[in-house]
């Protein structure tokens, strides 16, 4: 199997790959964003992509939940959680107080803001493709900056002075990554899944998110996550990004999608998969797949 991920080598990206399915044993093609992932899969010249979605601190990936909702017809088929901890690493040794230029990606200068503001206040940011791709270009012919953030790891490999570690604003944080790959067989229900749905707001129709909101309420759906983004089509024109607990394969989600349908019917399904950290599914009896069954039976009955 041939998976692209955001590279270059030593990315959390890549770190997240080695967890997915099969990633172990995959060819890693690293690709130079996300949307350049993502379009390897669509021109199959690789079987499944690894993106990042989601991180503790800084919120969603904007540019893979636009991808994976809008742009392409992609299906999510895993996802995996990788804890973040970035080091700042120089190509010669260096002090904090020389530091006057700081490089990497925008999503992981987001999550040490605090410390740059009090640690390297004069330094300028320049932004990377990815963290790895900064480490790489302190080595460049001029550097990109006189300092990188990356992970430890890429630091120690590419054999870079660390001149400031565990530098992240909050401790504990982790980064949400999905394997995306073309819409095939959905991954079997593990009774620990999660659904990811894309729905455009019905236009001109108020009330519409709290009608979409009770079709999960009144089939016992939680959700992990919602996030509004505009569809780029034009001003007001919004859908929500949302990931629901539970599969596909189970009467309540597909009650509740069908019900979301009526209001919303561009409502795109974007995948059922096992959640990363196993918690089992809670629900209700009255959402139990018997108390489903039993219903539809009764209706039958009466139409008998
Ligand atoms: O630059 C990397 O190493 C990435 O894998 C990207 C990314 C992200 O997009 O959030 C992944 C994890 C960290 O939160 C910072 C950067």
């Amino acid at each position: 199997m041939k998976y692209a991920y955001l590279g270059p080598a030593g990315t959390f990206t890549e770190a997240a790959l080695l967890k997915m399915p099969g990633g172990a044993s995959a060819e890693r093609l690293p690709a130079a964003s996300v949307l350049s992932a993502l379009a390897m899969v669509e021109n199959d010249d690789a079987h499944a992509a690894v993106v990042p979605i989601e991180n503790s601190v800084e919120g969603g990936v904007t540019a893979t939940l636009d991808a994976v909702s809008v742009a392409h017809h992609l299906h999510i088929t895993a996802e995996a959680l990788v804890p973040i901890t970035f080091v700042l690493a120089s190509a010669e040794p260096m002090e904090l107080a020389e530091i006057r230029s700081v490089t990497t990606h925008s999503h992981a200068w987001a999550q040490v803001r605090k410390w740059a503001q009090t640690t390297v206040p004069y330094a300028e940011y320049r932004p990377a493709s990815s963290t790895a791709a900064g480490a790489h270009g302190l080595r460049n012919d001029p550097p990109v900056a006189d300092a990188a953030i990356c992970a430890p790891l890429v630091a120690e490999q590419l054999g870079l002075h660390v001149v400031d570690r565990q530098i992240e604003d909050v401790p504990g944080a982790v980064t949400r990554f999905v394997l995306a790959a073309k819409p095939g067989p959905v991954p079997e229900p593990t009774g620990a899944d999660k659904t990811t749905v894309m729905i455009p707001l019905p236009e001109d129709h108020p009330g519409g998110l709290m009608e979409i909101l009770e079709h999960f309420a009144t089939n016992g759906v939680n959700m992990s996550r919602i996030e509004s983004r505009p569809t780029g089509f034009g001003m007001g024109d919004y859908y929500f990004s949302i990931d629901l607990e539970g599969h596909i394969a189970e009467a309540r989600i597909a009650d509740a999608l069908a019900g979301i349908h009526r209001i919303s019917p561009k409502v795109r399904f974007l995948g059922s998969y096992p959640r990363a950290d196993g918690k089992p599914q809670q629900k209700g009896p009255e959402v139990s797949e018997e108390a489903f069954a039993a219903a539809a039976a009764w209706i039958e009955s009466l139409r008998g």
